[in-house]
């Protein structure tokens, strides 16, 4: 009967492999850095700019000494214009250098501002299945940290290879072009600091490693604690939460630590180095000005190019961390992005149009079957039909299948085989946008963000006006609560809603179904004790908003479902029962048996407050 898409080979949600490799990863940042390749061009311009007027500086000293001081026959005027000169090229690095660092920030920025737009829109239209198995830890990690991290790139691995790198070609032009001899013995030392950059480069990628490992474990230990704290406090737990926490905290301590030895000790090391190089160039070259083979002013600015070219090798060499860093968030990022979203739209051929106002309601199960995964079957076979309107109480005990079945309404997962029709279209043949409008849900534990009240009942959707959200929460019983409030309907509820109640929260999540009137509705009743009074508001909220609509409710106490059209009694991934209530009491099957176990009599109809308890199959 289904005129949807086959479920026999339903679209799986694809994760990349590892073997993406970085060749794709790195093709995914420069498609982001593609639309900045202008500023990208300033940058190198600038950087050229700067590197050279820095660079010029030990030359013009050369000049002032080998050309006037030492000769002394080119008057104070000619003297003062070499000091000028020199200070328009600082004037002119530092405006250049000043250019270049906030070009760099803006296309970094930019760039990843962009990033982690994409992203979130992307998370936003991944499927249940894929959260199911993703930590939501770790997608709060590559949105915030994973892309800070890319903007490290630019702003310093990128800046420094083309700060650090040209500084390193243009010094070695300058001493090429002063003295190739004396150029070539500054070189002799190159293979020494080639090698102690290379012993250096594994140290540190170790230490920066294990210390971030031990960053991100103290914090995860961290985030567990706040959200358990209740359970902390509420069992004594306080000394041996400190106890472990002290142990992290330490562990994290020590590798910083060892961190920074290793950083200082580096530094330390190429200063030294760098100090030698310029006794041995001193040594070659003041021999060779006794000798009248150098100019004194040519060994000045050797000095000096020396001096600068061990600080360009140190920088490049420190970006290797965060190079390596940049790759591991890199490919991370590309592992999400390239996740395609189990339940998608359908194509173009196969979708239906409906106008979601104008559904009747009628709702099909045909051998429907489900699993999470390739876990076990957790819905067997479900065959149902559901007229227009009716009002249907889904019961069983915990595990049942129960939230599973409703789930599938809304394609939050989609069937293994079978289908699972509404007004007799496959759902998988309908928009999502479409589908979403026809289906409304009230959660066990519903989501509230934070925002006012008033946002939270029309989800932010301003052109909804006032008035129609404060007659939906009249309606439904929530407008008392809410006039109580400091701030009425515009108070900020805190992340979450916890300023407020369970029931009070499905309250504003029933004045939503008013709102944005779905033909169908599925309620999953609030589990949480919940007063006589707020039980009552939402018992009668519920007969308002089933009115005239196709409901479908998990209940937890019988009495929400006791004057049910229909109560479908699930047990095991299957229906075993299903009929009025008073006409299951009588057949005394395993709804009968629900009833005596919630407390409430075999014959007579539970009370008001006749919850349903899980209890083990008979
Ligand atoms: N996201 C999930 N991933 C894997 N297995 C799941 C997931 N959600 C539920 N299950 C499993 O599917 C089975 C049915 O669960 P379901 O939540 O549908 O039962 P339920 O009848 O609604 O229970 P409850 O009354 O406790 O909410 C259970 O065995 C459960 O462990």
């Amino acid at each position: 009967m289904s005129n949807g898409p086959s479920a026999a080979h339903p679209e799986r949600e694809r994760e990349s492999d590892a073997s993406l490799g970085r060749g794709r990863a790195f093709r995914l940042l420069f498609g982001y850095a593609r639309p900045h390749r202008k500023t990208f061009l300033l940058i190198l311009l600038c950087a050229v700019g700067a590197i050279s007027a820095d660079l010029l500086q030990p030359y013009l000293v050369k000049v002032a000494i080998d050309n006037d001081i030492l000769l002394g026959d080119k008057g104070t005027g000619w003297l003062i214009g070499i000091c000028a000169a020199y200070l328009v090229s600082a004037v002119a690095a530092m405006l250049l250098a000043y250019g270049m660092a906030n070009l760099i920030q803006r296309a970094g920025q930019a760039i990843v501002a962009s990033l982690r737009k994409d992203l979130f829109e992307h998370i936003t239209k991944l499927s249940m299945s894929f959260f199911d198995r993703y930590p939501i830890g770790s997608l709060v990690t590559h949105e915030s940290s994973d892309t800070e991290t890319i903007n490290q790139f630019f702003t310093q691995v990128f800046l420094s290879l083309i700060r650090d790198g040209l500084t390193l070609v243009l010094i070695l032009g300058f001493m090429f072009a002063l003295d190739v001899e004396l150029a070539l013995y500054s070189l002799v030392l190159l293979p020494v600091i080639a090698a102690i950059a290379f012993a250096f480069r594994t140290l540190l990628r170790n230490s920066y490693h294990r210390t971030r490992t031990q960053l991100s474990r103290m914090i995860a230990y961290l985030a567990e604690n706040l959200s358990g704290m209740s359970l902390i406090q509420a069992f004594h737990q306080e000394k041996e939460q400190k106890k472990r926490f002290t142990r992290h905290n330490e562990k994290y301590w020590m590798e910083s630590l060892r961190e920074i030895r290793n950083s200082v000790t580096f530094n330390r090391t190429f200063d030294l180095l760098g100090n030698v190089a310029v006794a041995f160039i001193v040594w070659i070259g003041g021999m060779a000005v006794l000798n009248k083979q150098l100019e004194f002013g040519v060994l000045y600015a050797f000095i000096s190019y020396i001096r600068q070219f061990f600080q360009p090798i140190n920088q490049l060499t420190q970006q290797w961390n965060t190079m390596q860093s940049t790759l591991v968030s890199l490919d991370r990022l590309w592992r999400i992005f390239s996740v395609k979203p189990e339940v998608a739209d359908p194509s173009e051929d196969r979708a239906v149009r409906v106008d979601p106002e104008r559904v009747a309601g009628k709702l099909t199960f045909a051998g429907v079957r489900f699993a999470y995964g390739d876990g076990p079957e957790v819905l067997r076979g479900i065959d149902l039909d559901i007229r227009p309107g009716e009002f249907v109480g889904i019961v069983g005990t915990t595990g049942a299948g129960k939230s599973s079945l409703v789930n599938l309404l809304p394609r939050f997962y989609d069937v293994k085989a079978g289908s699972l029709l509404i007004d007799d279209i496959d759902v998988r043949s309908l928009p999502l946008r479409d589908l979403h409008a026809i289906v409304g849900l009230v959660q066990q534990e519903p989501y509230l963000f934070s925002g006012s009240i008033i946002d939270n009942v029309r989800l932010f959707r301003r052109e909804i006006p006032e008035e129609a959200v404060v007659e939906a929460c009249r309606t439904v019983g929530a407008h008392p609560m809410i006039a109580r409030l400091r701030d009425g309907y515009d108070t900020v509820l805190s992340e979450r809603g916890s300023g407020l109640s369970a029931g009070e929260r499905q309250l504003i999540s029933f004045a939503r179904i008013l709102v944005f009137r779905p033909r169908i509705l599925i309620l999953d009743e609030a589990t949480a004790h919940l007063d006589s009074h707020t039980e009552r508001l939402i018992q009668r909220a519920l007969e308002t908003v089933s009115r005239g609509r196709t409901t479908l409710v998990i209940a937890h106490r019988l009495s929400t479902v006791r004057h049910a059209d229909r109560i479908i009694v699930m047990r095991d991934g299957q229906i075993v029962e299903q009929g009025k209530h008073a006409d299951l009491i009588k057949n005394g099957g395993y709804y009968a048996e629900l009833c005596r176990h919630s407390g409430t009599g075999h014959a007579t109809a539970p009370g008001a407050d006749g919850r349903l308890r899980p209890t083990s199959p008979a």
